[in-house]
């Protein structure tokens, strides 16, 4: 019963163990995973902040040279509007404005050509070798622009294919007027789109970063590194202008580009001069797979920390196992060892017949009890207690029957009423005793009388005793140690209880004694 307590203890102690381990490495875990976590985050999070300001940087530097690229064709325009105006009057040299066209075209690279054509829409100049023949451009957006708007200001117009080369160029275009504002035809500037195609090349970007310039109407001028269908595509649908461009000239953000549908970081400028807007975009998924791979180090090192945490989980488990085990057996053998102890001293001290202490255990308990009773100053009793005629009794009934009548008359005596300290044993033979700690003669007397009185009560057939009962009875004799005798010892006590003894077999048997009574029929 004992072991399987120790057991069932070690069993919940390892339980709880395990649970405290597990809930402690969980919350580590989780702190570990937490904190790694909202790093990664907040890394990621710089990375696109960073990645946004690039692509602002970029989008604002592209709108700028944008602008440079047309003013500088504004400027040349400008001097060739002054010039075909002041030859309105005198009728216009087509040779000499040819000419001065095609050295404005050589000094400013981004320049596909320079045309001046009529109000009707017919070639009078270009910095092209020849005009061609059968040509007119009445049908030009940009013309029917310039025509239609008095303003002299000048108008970037969408893509169109040069019908003199068949490049891809941006027109712009200014209007001639005469001296009454009157509409004399329309001066164009056609820029090169492989201009921007190949300063755009310049710029180390991703295979899926693109840098855009649109007009403000939202159609694309060119859109690198998309091929060039999607020149003039409208994107007026888009986040960009939809959301970004109200209210603000430039900004950074992410969303889905509506150029090809992928999700992009994205950096954004409008011109102030001109109605230009530049966007640059970096690849999400593209971004994060760098950044990932950046951060390899770091979540290998979090995970070997994360096994590593969990590997001492393990070890810690195992060895509290183990010390539990080990504890549980030091413990099963100190029960095992304390049970044959226990058994032992028994043995050693128990009466093997009638189960009472033995003369062994009578003898150091009387001993304690009198060095007990000289400390505390008490009094300590003994009663010696003889079955009557007991010889006749085995020669009656046979020693067999003899061992069964000391048997019950052993229980009888251990059954009266007797206090916690007081010790019933085999003297020897069929004699037994009683040890009364602190008890005075009196009580003795009465713990003697009691015990003569259950056997008596036992009514054990005794055919050859010489009493008239004809049944089992007891003798007793009672003797105290004082506080005031000098002489306390187990002896003396013994003695003088074994002479009550006597004197009450001599009165006749079946009685009680005190060692006064011997004293008086003796002295
Ligand atoms: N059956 C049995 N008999 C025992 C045991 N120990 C002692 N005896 C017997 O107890 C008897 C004691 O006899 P005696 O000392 O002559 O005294 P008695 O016959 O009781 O007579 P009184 O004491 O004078 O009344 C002896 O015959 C012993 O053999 C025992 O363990 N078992």
């Amino acid at each position: 019963m004992k072991q399987k307590n120790a057991r069932e203890q070690a069993g919940l102690l390892y339980h709880s163990l395990i649970r405290s381990i597990t809930f402690a490495g969980i919350v580590l875990i989780a702190a570990v995973l937490g904190i790694s976590i909202w790093t990664l985050r907040q890394d990621w999070n710089d990375t696109v902040r960073q990645s946004e300001e690039t692509a602002t940087n970029l989008a604002l530097s592209q709108a700028r040279q944008a602008e440079d690229t047309f003013l500088q064709t504004e400027l040349a325009m400008r001097e060739m509007q002054r010039d075909v105006e002041s030859q309105l009057v005198t009728g216009i040299n087509s040779r000499n404005l040819s000419q001065t066209m095609r050295e404005l075209q050589g000094r400013l690279p981004q320049l596909h050509g320079l045309f001046y054509y009529d109000a009707q829409g017919k070639w009078i100049a270009t910095s092209a070798s020849q005009i061609p023949a059968d040509i007119n451009n009445s049908d030009r957006e940009y013309f029917r622009f310039q025509r239609d708007n008095p303003r002299n200001s000048i108008h970037l117009g969408p893509v169109i294919r040069s019908r003199s080369t068949g490049d891809l160029v941006i027109p712009v275009s200014l209007r001639i007027s005469d001296a009454l504002r009157g509409f004399q035809g329309v001066l164009l500037a056609t820029v090169k789109v492989d201009y921007f195609r190949h300063f755009y090349a310049y710029y180390e970007m991703g295979p899926k970063d693109v840098l855009v310039l649109m007009l403000a109407d939202s159609s694309v001028l060119y859109a690198r590194p998309m091929p060039d269908s999607f020149i003039g595509k409208d994107l007026s649908s888009s986040h960009l202008f939809q959301q970004m461009l109200q209210g603000t000239n430039r900004g950074s953000g992410q969303w889905t580009s509506a150029l090809d549908g992928k999700p992009r970081i994205f950096g954004f400028a409008r011109s102030d001069r001109y109605p230009l807007v530049v966007a640059a975009g970096y690849d999400t998924h593209s971004l994060f797979i760098k950044w990932m791979k950046g951060r390899v180090q770091d979540v290998s090192l979090s995970l070997a920390l994360l096994s590593a945490i969990v590997a001492m989980g393990v070890f810690v488990l195992r060895q509290a196992r183990h010390s539990l085990h080990y504890q549980l057996e030091l413990t099963n053998l100190r029960d095992e060892l304390s049970a044959a102890n226990y058994a032992l001293n028994r043995l050693a001290h128990a009466d093997a017949l009638t189960g009472l202490a033995n003369r062994r255990a009578f003898d150091r308990y009387l001993e304690e009890c009198i060095l007990a009773a000289d400390t505390h100053n008490e009094p300590v009793s003994l009663v010696m207690i003889d079955i009557d005629y007991f010889k006749r009794y085995n020669d009656t009934y046979g020693h067999v029957a003899g061992d069964e009548c000391l048997k019950r008359v052993a229980l009888a005596i251990n059954a009266i009423s007797l206090r916690g300290t007081d010790l019933v044993a085999r003297y020897g033979g069929e004699e037994f005793a009683i040890v009364l700690p602190g008890a005075d003669i009196e009580h003795a007397m009465s713990v003697a009388a009691a015990a003569v009185q259950a056997v008596r009560g036992q009514d054990i057939i005794h055919d050859s005793s010489l009493l008239a009962s004809q049944r089992v009875t007891l003798s007793a004799g009672c003797a105290s140690l004082n506080t005031e005798r000098e002489n306390r010892s187990a002896q003396l006590l013994i003695r003088q209880a074994d002479m009550a003894l006597y004197s009450a077999k001599q009165a006749g048997r079946n009685q009680v004694k005190s060692d006064e009574s011997y004293l008086n029929t003796h002295s």
